[in-house]
């Protein structure tokens, strides 16, 4: 039963932490969007969802898919008001092996992808007259370098940036721009994140998403729910307060 109203569109939907986002915020009542690349993964996604909810096949990297992704959030759910540039990829290579392709991948998905989704967001809420909200996909590698993640950290800095300058550009819109940035979340990604330092350092597999998980305060890694609870937060008008920043969830693993 939809009591909030609003409309959100999230990126990278189809499962992990933007599945749990768009589960979380439909229970807050607003419809949602669900979009990602691959039709099948979303039409499993768009059925565990109980309110008003719409799937779009999205590649972020193309930025008028972007704004065709909005434009057609708006026609189906009749509204536009909140935007989670969520979808993300990794990589993990020594600084010194990364390749050009490799980093133009990663930039176009991690960076241009949430550049693109913060200006067709803008422009749609300036085109209605509207405020809105913006969330985006950082992590604790936006505010810490970690060995062998140089690429993906370099797009999480770049997110953090892109989050400050876009809240000043469009603070006198009304329109807010924020950042989540968890830590360690057991989702596909890390799964592959840690096969990967298996293959590069012969760590044994396990043994990495361990080692990071042994650093964290609360003693257990963290949940996708735990990442769609800050997020609801911050798409809520309760966070009306707040804008440009990059907010840490990480049960205590890096301190700033
Ligand atoms: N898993 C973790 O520990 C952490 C994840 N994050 C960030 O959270 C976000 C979500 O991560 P997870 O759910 O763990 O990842 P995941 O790999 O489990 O899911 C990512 C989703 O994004 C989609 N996606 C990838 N490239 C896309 C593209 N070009 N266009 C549209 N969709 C695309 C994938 O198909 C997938 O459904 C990412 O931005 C990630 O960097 C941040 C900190 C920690
Ligand atoms: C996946 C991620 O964001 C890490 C390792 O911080």
């Amino acid at each position: 039963m939809t009591t909030d109203n609003r409309v959100a569109l999230v990126t990278g939907a189809a499962r992990g932490i933007g599945l749990a986002i768009a589960q979380r915020l439909s229970r807050d009542g607003l419809a949602v969007a669900l979009a990602d690349l691959d039709q099948d993964a979303l039409d499993r996604a768009a059925a565990t969802i109980d309110g008003p909810v719409a799937t779009i096949r999205l590649d972020v990297t193309d930025r008028a898919a972007v704004i065709d992704a909005v434009a057609r959030t708006e026609a189906d759910l009749g509204g536009f008001d909140v935007m989670i540039n969520n979808a993300g990829i990794a990589q993990v290579q020594p600084i010194a092996d990364i390749t050009e392709a490799e980093m133009d991948r990663i930039h176009a998905v991690n960076v241009k992808g949430v550049l693109w989704g913060i200006q067709a967001a803008a422009a749609q809420f300036k085109a209605k007259g509207r405020t809105g909200k913006i969330v985006s996909a950082a992590s604790i590698a936006a505010h810490e370098g970690y060995a062998m993640l140089g690429a993906y950290c370099g797009t999480k800095f770049a997110v953090r940036a892109l989050t400050q300058v876009a809240a000043k550009e469009f603070a006198a819109q009304g329109i807010t721009v924020n950042a989540y940035c968890p830590g360690v979340v057991g989702t596909d990604m890390w799964t592959q994140i840690d096969a990967r330092f298996a293959e590069v350092t012969g760590a044994k597999v396990g043994e990495t998403f361990d080692a990071f998980v042994g650093g964290i305060a609360l003693g257990r890694s963290q949940t996708a729910e735990d990442v769609a609870r800050l997020v609801s937060y911050l798409a809520s008008p309760d966070s009306d307060y707040m804008t440009g920043q990059c907010v840490i969830m990480d049960g205590g693993l890096v301190y700033r």
